[in-house]
């Protein structure tokens, strides 16, 4: 089963994109959904957590407040360093479980979806490596409607924080374009059969 990596930046359209190959059957591991996940029930996390970020961290409920965390992680390169030095590994772990499990139910292959396949070394692991590119100010709207509450200069600062676009296209075996000018559909359909073969 081959495993295959889907990154870009944030609002490049990964998510749209893993949505397309879920139609086809294909199981995708979202990263950031399972990093939350883990940050929440994870009870070696959640300590190292809030010994390094404080009880701010969880809400009254034991809820991980995001919110909190983007305000204090985002802006502070020693503070983001430290979150995704916990919180990495644990998401290595659950996706190498998942890959497994993925693996006895007999899939050509499967998706891994992460805005930090290489800075995380998460690429590693993986057998090739699709990269989503739209340009920065089509990613900036769009971020600025999805998500309501982060301003231009939140989106700015987390851009900051992550690899160059350019630089991800030159890593990557495979370049999705979600620019406003290409159709995605015939683009995942070909990276699909480009997939089938490779598996043989
Ligand atoms: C700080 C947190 C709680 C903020 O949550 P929130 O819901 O506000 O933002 P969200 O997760 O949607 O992220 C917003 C954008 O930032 C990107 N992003 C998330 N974490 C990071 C990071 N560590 N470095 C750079 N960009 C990041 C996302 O991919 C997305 O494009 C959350 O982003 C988080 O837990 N990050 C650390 C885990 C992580 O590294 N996840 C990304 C890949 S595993
Ligand atoms: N081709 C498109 N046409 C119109 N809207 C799009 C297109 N691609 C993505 N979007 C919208 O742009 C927003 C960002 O897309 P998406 O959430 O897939 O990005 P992402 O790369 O997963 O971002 P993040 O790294 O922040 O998780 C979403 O609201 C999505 O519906």
């Amino acid at each position: 089963m081959l495993q295959i990596g889907i990154t870009g930046g944030i609002g490049s359209g990964k998510s749209v994109v893993c949505r397309l190959f879920q139609t086809l059957g294909v199981p995708v591991y979202d990263s950031d959904a399972r990093a939350k996940w883990v940050m929440a029930h994870n009870p070696q996390l959640r300590d190292e957590l809030r010994a390094t970020f404080g009880p701010e961290t969880f809400d009254a409920q034991g809820l991980l407040n995001r919110t909190y965390l983007a305000q204090v992680a985002f802006p502070d390169p020693v503070h983001l360093a430290r979150l995704n030095a916990l919180v990495h590994p644990h998401v290595g772990q659950d996706f190498a479980g998942w890959a497994a499990a993925r693996r006895t139910e007999g899939h050509t292959y499967v998706l891994k979806e992460a805005a930090l396949l290489y800075e995380s070394g998460a690429y590693r692991q993986l057998d090739r490596i699709i990269t989503v590119f739209a340009p920065l100010e089509i990613r900036q709207a769009r971020v600025l409607r999805r998500d309501p509450h982060r301003t231009p200069d939140d989106i700015q600062n987390i851009m900051g924080k992550q690899l160059s676009e350019e630089e991800k296209r030159q890593r990557a075996n495979y370049v999705l374009l979600n620019d406003d000018q290409h159709l995605l559909i015939p683009q995942v359909l070909e990276l699909d059969q480009a997939f089938c073969r490779l598996a043989g």
